[in-house]
């Protein structure tokens, strides 16, 4: 069994071992009324009516109590299963949680979705499923055996031997049918990135007169989806088929025997129910064994997928407070990818403590990529970069953007009250609120609200303005006392007035450090600003200092 299905088995032990004794009394059912069946058979041919009648009650009896036990059975399941679905996703999001921001952003979050749901459902399906299926088969095949061996003992030698075939036979699929798997859950990431894709875009396609591009990218995606669906399904097809038609000819030969036996007057004739009985549920209980088996072998890349994203080594790393003199960047040149051309080329640049800077230049020039670099989110860079006098590869990741308020056009807003909007639930006391709200210019706004902090912000800030909207996530900045702000075009969608009103009161605030990517820098902010730099200059081995 996967040590990731065995991990989390074990950890929800106690409703599983529950689950088992279920399952373990439901096998003993089983072969109660399978023996029922027999001295029923038996009973009724040396003419003993009223044992037969007596042998049919406790079957039914028998009969009942099994199903009564499947129904409780169906209920466990599903708790065990839920408590093991939200364990992975616990896992999942925490590796994540504790990648690096490149590491992350090298797949589109629709993959991440999609692990997060159609892979733990497979999971759930091909792992927790199939172990229950796994457990309840075997119970049933020891039962029938030993009951087999009481009637003679050449039936359990026999069921023995086939038991191997059956054991045998489906191996030969074992490859293949992982490899399939796994282009499965490939195709299932690629459906979710393309159809989270074009539903996001409906605003666009709508503009565009082009929304039945949504019909047809979702069926194309689809049928991508389906190619390889399909082809997993045929392959595992074929194994069942296999597995079934080996399991059909292992029980008729242990019933051929069973003949032979009666014939002989070695057994009574109710072996012939008992054997059929029991060797129907030995067989079927191997095969399903072994396509259970087989089924729990495509989670293995699956969990192997998810054990392949790294998680940020951070040991050894120190935690840095508010900066004393300046961030530096010495000779740092920047790519991508190693295919792509550099951003950034032996480029240096001093961000002083209190000093404003502005970034301007051509789009995809590399202006947000500067910010990226400073604050620590990008490391595939060669040179140097500083804070203080600790190299940014001594520090922990955290402590550093922990320092800054990133803010860009789409500010994040919390359906929360505007008061928890700003604290993050932190127990700032009612003074630094207050304090931080007229810093930023929202006191009157507060003031004016009927319901002041305790007013709702609704989802996605709908009842709040662009404007309104950046100076919270600067007072939210504040409260934690971060003195580094980074605006990327955050100004940009805001109108003109609203715009210079927010950037002028960050660059006239003489207790924050400012670095201000924008296209428009209007000449009021321009005269605020210690240093304007052009991107032109990112490529052409240049100083800023
Ligand atoms: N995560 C990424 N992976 C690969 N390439 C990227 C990534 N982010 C940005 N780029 C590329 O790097 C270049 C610089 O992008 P960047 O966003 O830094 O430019 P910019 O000057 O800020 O642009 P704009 O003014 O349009 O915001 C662009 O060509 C962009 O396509």
């Amino acid at each position: 069994m996967d040590k990731h299905l065995r991990h989390y088995l074990w950890e929800f032990k106690g409703p599983n071992s529950l689950l088992v004794i279920i399952v373990l009394f439901m096998a003993v059912m089983q072969t109660a009324n399978g023996i029922g069946s027999a001295n029923a058979l038996t009973a009724l041919v040396v003419g003993q009516f009223p044992k037969f009648l007596l042998w049919v009650g406790l079957m039914t009896a028998a009969y009942a109590l099994y199903c009564g036990l499947m129904g409780v059975q169906q209920y466990q399941f599903s708790r065990c299963r839920q408590l093991m679905n939200t364990a992975i996703r616990r896992d999942i999001t925490a590796r994540l949680s504790n990648t690096s921001y490149e590491v992350f952003h090298s797949q589109s979050p629709a993959v991440y979705a999609s692990w997060l749901t159609n892979d733990v459902h497979t999971i759930g399906v091909n792992g927790f499923y199939d172990a229950l299926e796994i457990v309840e088969s075997s119970f049933s095949v020891i039962f029938a055996a030993a009951a087999l061996t009481a009637y003679h003992y050449s039936l359990s030698i026999a069921v023995l031997v086939l038991a191997v075939v059956v054991y045998l036979v489906p191996k030969a699929f074992d490859t293949s049918l992982q490899a399939h798997s796994l282009a499965m859950t490939h195709a299932n990431e690629r459906l979710m990135g393309r159809i989270s894709d074009v539903l996001s875009g409906f605003d666009a396609l709508n503009l565009l007169s082009l929304r039945k591009l949504l019909v047809k990218r979702t069926v194309a995606a689809s049928n991508d989806v389906a190619v390889h669906v399909n082809s997993w399904q045929k392959m595992y097809g074929i194994t069942n088929a296999t597995i079934w038609g080996t399991s059909a000819i292992c029980q008729n030969l242990v019933l051929l025997l069973t003949g032979y036996l009666v014939w002989q007057h070695l057994v009574p004739v109710g072996t012939v129910n008992a054997s059929m009985n029991f060797a129907g549920l030995i067989f079927s209980g191997l095969t399903s064994v072994m396509s259970s088996y087989m089924d729990m072998k495509s989670i293995i890349p699956i969990f192997n997928k998810f054990d392949q994203v790294p998680v940020r080594d951070t040991a050894g790393l120190e935690k840095v407070a508010p900066f004393t003199t300046a961030l530096q960047m010495h000779d740092i040149t920047f790519a991508y990818s190693e295919e792509s051309q550099p951003i950034l080329k032996n480029f240096s640049l001093t961000v002083a403590k209190n000093k404003k800077y502005a970034l301007i230049g051509p789009s995809g020039s590399g202006k947000s990529t500067v910010l990226n670099l400073l604050i620590g989110n990008l490391t595939n860079y060669t040179g140097t970069l500083l804070y203080d006098t600790t190299n940014y590869r001594q520090i922990l990741p955290d402590s550093l953007i922990a320092q800054v308020t990133y803010l860009d056009q789409t500010p994040f807003m919390f359906n929360d009250t505007l008061k928890n909007n700003l604290t993050m639930g932190e127990p700032y006391s009612d003074t630094a609120v207050a304090t931080v709200i007229q810093r930023v210019g929202l006191a009157k706004m507060v003031a004016d609200l009927p319901g002041g902090l305790s007013t709702m912000v609704e989802k996605d800030g709908h009842n709040l303005s662009g404007g309104q909207k950046q100076r919270i996530v600067l007072a939210r900045g504040l409260l934690q006392g971060r003195q580094i702000v980074f605006m990327d075009e955050s100004t940009a969608s805001l109108d003109p007035l609203s715009a210079q009103a927010i950037e002028e009161m960050i660059v006239t605030d003489p207790h924050l450090t400012v670095v201000m990517v924008t296209h428009h820098l209007r000449p009021v902010i321009a005269d605020q600003m210690d240093q304007v730099i052009n991107s032109t200059v990112f490529t052409t081995t240049h100083s800023v200092k």
